[in-house]
């Protein structure tokens, strides 16, 4: 049985004051029957590690280098954010994939490295309107899945969030039915390569403008086992009425 998962992406959001916001998450629910997990900037890993004590909020980064250290100016790597705490960090967001021209090639590189510092990788995919429109949305997630998943993929070691790159902070989400037939075929193709168990095993979570309103019924879809939540992960007041939905849903 998987466990669901309700992961925030912070993206380049928060200073210390909006820890205050993991307080107030940690009171809504003090002991989830989900797993909770906050992905906020490389600047606050430590310290929101520290805010969320032994609960059970689990931290994670944004993005890491392939490399574990050396001159690489700016960037972070995932011992690093092992070492801050977290035990998450997220891989192939499509703002990384456009922002800094990321291929699946970094993506598998960035997911075997945050394995290397015992990281669970959260490898995100999704298609762009144009792909969508074309009727490609099937062919780029299967390659993007092909490209950016690593061969020793595990339900422990990932969990892949799809991510329609049109329903990034847009408030457009995907139907539901669209939902579904993704999650179905992406289940579907991690059987082919991994087989039933290891398959059966790996959380699959959508992620775009999900928000306290279309929670439930996301969360109600086929193969959907939880969410990546971007601006809706910022407050506690927006966050933990999505974490009541999934636990209501487990
Ligand atoms: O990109 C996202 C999470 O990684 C989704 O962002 P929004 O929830 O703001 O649409």
């Amino acid at each position: 049985m998987r466990r669901k998962l309700a992961a925030g992406n912070w993206k380049m959001n928060g200073t210390r004051a909006d820890l205050a916001q993991v307080d107030a998450l940690l009171k809504a629910h003090p002991a989830a029957s989900v797993d909770m997990v906050l992905c906020p900037p490389a600047t606050l890993l430590a310290p929101m590690v520290e805010r969320a004590g032994t609960c059970a909020l689990e931290v994670g980064g944004q993005y890491c280098h392939p490399n574990q250290t050396g001159a690489h100016t700016g960037d972070v790597s995932a011992k690093m954010i092992a070492d801050a705490g977290a035990r998450y960090v997220i891989t192939g967001h499509s703002e990384r994939r456009t922002d800094h021209g990321e291929t699946n090639a970094d993506v598998l590189d960035q997911t075997l490295a945050a394995w290397d510092a015992s990281l669970t990788a959260i490898v995100c995919i999704g298609e762009t309107l144009e792909q969508r429109d074309t009727g490609q949305t099937l062919t780029v997630l299967a390659s993007q899945m092909v490209g950016s998943v690593p061969e020793a993929a595990t339900g422990a070691n990932i969990v892949i969030a799809y991510e329609p790159v049109w329903a990034i902070g847009t408030g457009k989400v995907a139907s539901l039915d669209k939902i579904a037939e993704v999650h179905d075929f992406m289940r579907a193709e991690l059987t082919d390569r991994f087989g039933t168990q290891t398959a059966g095993a790996i959380r699959l979570l959508y992620g775009g403008s999900v928000k306290a309103g279309n929670a439930a019924e996301i969360f109600a879809t086929s193969n959907v086992d939880g969410a990546l939540v971007g601006g809706a992960s910022l407050t506690a007041a927006d966050f933990a009425p999505i974490v009541a939905a999934l636990e209501a849903s487990a």
